[in-house]
């Protein structure tokens, strides 16, 4: 009798998340592990990498996912270790940085992150697989992410992105219900620029239901209401729930990654990702562009800058202004010899 060779099961993904122990660690870990980052069907093993603080917290959700029982789920180890954590890393999910303290200026903002991302961005250069991807939601998070990528000369810039996909849902969901439709009727939204409050939430190549976003809003509500409100929902979320926001920032997660390694298809999502001079952005920088992404084994594995679309004036001013601000940070985080001269 013929026997029918068994297919070989997926090997496991590894997913290191930093700062799992944490509240966005807490919401984005479960939603790793039961299959919705890389698909319902591939296996993971998840490193949670933590300081001395947040250890206990990291252990005691490393003991949930356990009882959890997630078929797909192939092991958890909780390390303090950077080397260990990153060593064959897949998918590197940095959430884990240094908040600003009382009196605590933005210099020493950049250099306290420089001094968590820099060793982080060198045991990736070490240990990481070829292809690794990974995401830095940590704040701020287009700077944490050059310094990690300036630390990690062997991997191409184009596996650090910064999350900006947060504000990209937001600015999705804020035009969605200003116009009571569902989101999914909502297309070619852009983030451009730093994920802070200099963000340029930008529809002038939306579409709603195919009809242009333009058509449909009126410019005093677009400058004065929708771009204020989503470049500064996480103040509102912190002001209201009193503390920033955790499952909206694990689900955007969740969605950047989902998107890069499975493809975006004929939409476009926004993505800090380093440029190439697109836009006039000047190049080296990771700022948020609209990106569209392969399949994962039908292209080189990096986010694709949407080219060819019209900048008008009122654009042009508002990208400018918070890639100014993406300066800025660069030339500080150079001043501190975070980033080579
Ligand atoms: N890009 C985005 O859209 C968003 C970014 N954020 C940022 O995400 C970060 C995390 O937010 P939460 O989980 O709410 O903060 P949290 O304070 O609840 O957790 C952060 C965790 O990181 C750990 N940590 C600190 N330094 C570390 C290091 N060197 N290595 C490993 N772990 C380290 C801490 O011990 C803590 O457990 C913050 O910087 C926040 O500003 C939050 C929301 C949205
Ligand atoms: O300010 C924070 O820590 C939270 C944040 O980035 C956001 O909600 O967009």
């Amino acid at each position: 009798m013929d026997t029918v060779p068994a297919a070989t099961p997926p090997q496991p993904v590894t997913v290191t998340v930093t700062g799992a122990g944490g509240q966005i660690g807490y919401s984005l870990l479960f939603r790793i592990a039961s299959g919705q980052l890389l698909g319902r069907d591939v296996p993971v093993r998840l490193r949670l990498l933590e300081i001395p603080a947040g250890r206990r917290a990291a252990e005691g959700t490393a003991l949930e996912l356990q009882d959890g029982a997630f078929p797909l789920l192939h092991g958890i180890d909780v390390t303090e270790d950077a080397t260990a954590a990153f060593d064959g890393v897949d998918i590197a999910l940095l959430v884990g940085a240094r908040p600003r303290g009382p009196g605590m200026e933005r210099a020493d903002l950049l250099e306290a992150n420089g001094a968590i991302f820099g060793p982080q961005g060198a045991a990736i250069n070490a240990g990481a697989a070829d292809d690794v991807r990974v995401l830095v939601v940590g704040n701020p998070a287009n700077t944490n992410a050059l310094i990690a990528s300036a630390a990690a000369p062997d991997v191409p810039p184009e596996r650090f992105t910064a999350m900006t996909r947060l504000d990209h849902n937001r600015a999705v969901a804020q035009l969605a219900a200003h116009l009571h439709v569902p989101v999914r009727s909502v297309d070619g939204v852009i983030v451009w620029g730093n994920h802070s409050a200099s963000q340029y939430p930008d529809l002038s190549h939306a579409t709603v239901d195919g009809r242009p976003a333009t058509e449909l809003v009126d410019e005093r509500w677009l400058a004065d209401e929708y771009i204020p409100r989503v470049a500064k929902r996480g103040a509102e979320i912190i002001e209201v729930r009193g503390s920033s926001s955790a499952a909206s920032a694990a689900s955007a997660a969740i969605d950047h990654v989902h998107d890069w390694v499975n493809g975006t298809g004929d939409r476009w999502t926004s993505a800090g990702v380093v440029s190439d001079g697109s836009y006039g952005v000047p190049e080296g920088l990771i700022s948020s562009f609209p990106v569209r992404s392969a399949p994962s084994g039908a292209g080189d594995g990096a986010w694709q800058i949407v080219q060819g679309l019209t900048i008008d004036a009122f654009s042009r001013e508002r990208i400018d202004r918070s890639v100014a601000e993406l300066v800025e940070e660069r030339e500080a985080v150079r001043a501190l010899g975070l980033i080579p001269a």
